[in-house]
Formats: C-alpha cells, structure tokens, sequence
C-alpha cells in the first residue's frame, strides 16, 4: 500500500502541474523556460537590419510590420539562412550567432515554414511529411500519427503534391515541418496567396498544433487578421528596427498605426448553446454576442477584430435595425482620430476596451465624456 502522503503528494502535485515526469519531460524538451535573444546587424544596398529583442520561447509571436521592413530576413537570421549578419543569436545557453561565427542552420533544430510549400513533386505526401525525420526514435517527440490527425490529412497520404490544392500542399509543409522534430517553429506569410477558406483552414490548424504540441512560434505577415488570431506576442519591425513589441493587447495601437485605422482586440468567452441560423452565441463582459459559426467547433477563448470605423454609438438600445449586436458599455476617454473631423472613443466593456471611430459632430450631439453610458453596436463579423 503506497502511504497516503505519497498519494496526496502525485495528486497535488500533478493539479499543480508540477508532478516531476512532467517537469522533467518539458525541461528535457525545452529547456527550463527557453528565450530566443536576438542581437544582429546585417547591411545591404539601401537596407539595414539592426534588431535587439528577447522573444518569448513560449507561445506565438508574430513580425509584423509593412513590405521590405526586414520581417523575412530577421526569420532567415534566427533560422541560420543568411551569412552576412553579425552580432549574437542566443537559444536559452546555446549560441547560434557570436560575432560572425554561426551555428550551421541544420543543427539549430528550426523548422521553416515558407510562403511556397517546397514539396518534393516525385514523394507521395507520406514520403514528403517523414523527409526531415530523425531515424531513430532519439529525440522524436512529435508522432507521424498525431500529426496526420491533427492536421487532418490522412486522406492525402497517397497523393502526389501536383494532386494537392495549394491550402493542402501548405498543411504537408507544416506536417514535415513538426516531423523534423524542431524547439521553434518559424513560418513566413504561409498563408500568401491562399484563398479565404484554405486560409482559415491554415489558421485553425495552426492553432491546434499550438496546443497539442506547445511548440514555439514566430511567425511573419502584414495581415492584421492573422496577427490577432494567432499571436500572444507581437513584435512590430519598421525599416528594419523594432519599432515596438510586447504582448497582443498591448501592441493594439501600434498595430493600428500600421493598418486601415484604429481598432480592438476582444477576447469572446464560448457559450454552451446550439447555434441558431449560423449564428453562434459568445459572452463578453456579460453580454451576448451572436457571430457567423466559426469553420470549426471550438469550445476555447476567441479573439474577434473590430474596426473602430464599424462601430456605431447610441444613447439608448437600437430598435427596428439590422446591427444584432448591441453591448452596454461606458466611455472611457474621447481622443482626436487621424482626420480631424473625428474622434476615437473608447469604451469599457468590463476589463476590456472597444473603440469607435465617430464623426466630432456625432460626439458632440451625443455629449459623449468619460462616464457616459452608451450602446455600441457593430456588424457581426466572423470568429475564426
Ligand atoms: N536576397 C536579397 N538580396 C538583396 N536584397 C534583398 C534580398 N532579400 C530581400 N532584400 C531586401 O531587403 C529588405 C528587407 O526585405 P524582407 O524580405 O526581409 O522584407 P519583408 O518585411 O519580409 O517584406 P515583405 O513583407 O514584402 O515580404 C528589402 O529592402 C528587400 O528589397
């Protein structure tokens, strides 16, 4: 008979997720919290790349910032692509770059996920996804069998990659790519030129892999729809600097400053109720929100993007109108928007903040100050 102090020790301490198996196998994986520090220059004609940043070893970050602003390149850097930068690349206490001498990039154990899926056309899609595997069972923590089920392919085992839809041939890419077993993940914009459907395909896959394997990812895209399903951390990179970086909620305005407007990051709690006529129902603050059925069920958190410009302000709940979506929510602050014709008024929606963009006119006719109350309504946009 085990003493009940031994029970009571494996039951607290697994609850607590510290029960050592556990502990042991992450840190062995991982690494006892791994940090990614990145410190490195690297000139060309007319560019010059000059980062410093600590990325998160943990969780997704994404590199966002506008076209030619060194996004691509700072991702060949950490994956040991490029020859000519100089500086430091630290994994946790292994040194990929110190001063010009480089770990080569295929003892890194980076995997790289790039806009085109580079498959092998003469492999099957089975042959093409163990391409990279280690042969041996030694450091193989990713089963060929999860992925596939992950990832849904199993129907396209047999096919050759000129019988894949580019959606398809992109997830083949992300199998092979967490077969070769790699601590980080990088992907570079690998939803280009996808349509919208293989895109959100990509999207929700991505987010599985996140959670069944834990896997580090940095990803790179100028897609702000992308960023804010995906991202924990952003780092915001402008003529090849980091401009700003930190965690999503906190990058909200600078990633505004990069794209159509000012806008909100909420975070939808699921509600258990069937969804009616395609709506699905969330909870935020509260309040109900009915939203286009997401592509696939999720009994998780979602994020949903607002554009300031979508939502409208009322004194008093909008009857007789289309917009479904009306959240009681108080003013926070009135702030000058881009054109001056118009303000930005952020609201509280419990510890969550939504802003809209009106007309100065509108605000004043509402008397719109810190405190009032108000209705704010926007079209029902889809959660991905
Ligand atoms: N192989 C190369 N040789 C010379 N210059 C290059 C090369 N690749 C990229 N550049 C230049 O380096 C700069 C940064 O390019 P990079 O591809 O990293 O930007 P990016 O932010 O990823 O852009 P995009 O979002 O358009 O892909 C650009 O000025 C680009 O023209």
């Amino acid at each position: 008979m085990m003493p009940r102090v031994i029970w009571r020790w494996v039951y607290w301490s697994s609850r607590l997720r510290c029960y050592w198996p556990y502990t042991v196998c992450k840190n062995a994986r991982w690494g006892a919290r791994p940090m990614l520090k990145v410190d490195v220059s690297l000139q060309r004609a007319g560019f010059q790349l000059q980062v410093k940043h600590a990325f998160s070893g943990t969780g997704v970050t994404a590199v966002f910032g506008p076209s030619g602003s060194g996004k691509s390149t700072l991702l060949r850097v950490i994956a040991g692509l490029e020859t000519q930068v100089s500086g430091s690349v630290q994994w946790h206490t292994t040194d990929w770059l110190q001063g010009r001498k480089q770990l080569r990039a295929e003892h890194r154990k980076v995997a790289m996920v790039f806009q085109q899926p580079h498959l092998f056309s003469k492999k099957s899609v089975m042959e093409n996804i163990l391409y990279g595997m280690p042969k041996r069972g030694e450091g193989v923590f990713i089963h060929p069998d999860e992925v596939i089920k992950v990832l849904g392919i199993s129907p396209l085992l047999q096919r050759y990659p000129s019988a894949l839809s580019g959606g398809q041939q992109q997830r083949v890419a992300l199998a092979r790519a967490l077969l070769s077993q790699p601590r980080l993940l990088l992907l570079d914009e690998p939803m280009t030129g996808l349509d919208y459907a293989a895109k959100q395909q990509i999207l929700a896959d991505l987010k599985k892999v996140q959670q069944r394997f834990q896997l580090p990812m940095i990803f790179v895209s100028h897609q702000l729809d992308e960023v804010v399903q995906l991202a924990d951390d952003v780092v915001v990179i402008n003529q090849g600097q980091v401009e700003s970086a930190g965690p999503l909620q906190q990058q909200v305005p600078q990633l505004a400053g990069h794209s159509d407007g000012p806008l909100s990051v909420l975070e939808l709690e699921p509600v258990e109720q069937v969804p009616q006529q395609g709506l699905q129902c969330w909870r935020i603050d509260g309040q109900s929100l009915w939203l286009p059925q997401a592509l696939e069920e999720t009994s998780a958190k979602q994020r949903l993007l607002v554009w300031a410009r979508d939502v409208s302000l009322a004194l008093q709940p909008l009857t007789a109108s289309s917009l479904s979506n009306q959240l009681a929510a108080n003013v926070v602050a009135v702030e000058a928007a881009r054109h001056a014709a118009e303000v930005i008024v952020t609201l509280s929606l419990g510890d969550q903040q939504l802003r809209a963009l009106i007309t100065r006119a509108s605000c004043q006719r509402l008397a719109l100050a810190p405190g009032v109350k108000v209705m704010a309504a926007f079209k029902a946009a889809a959660v991905h």
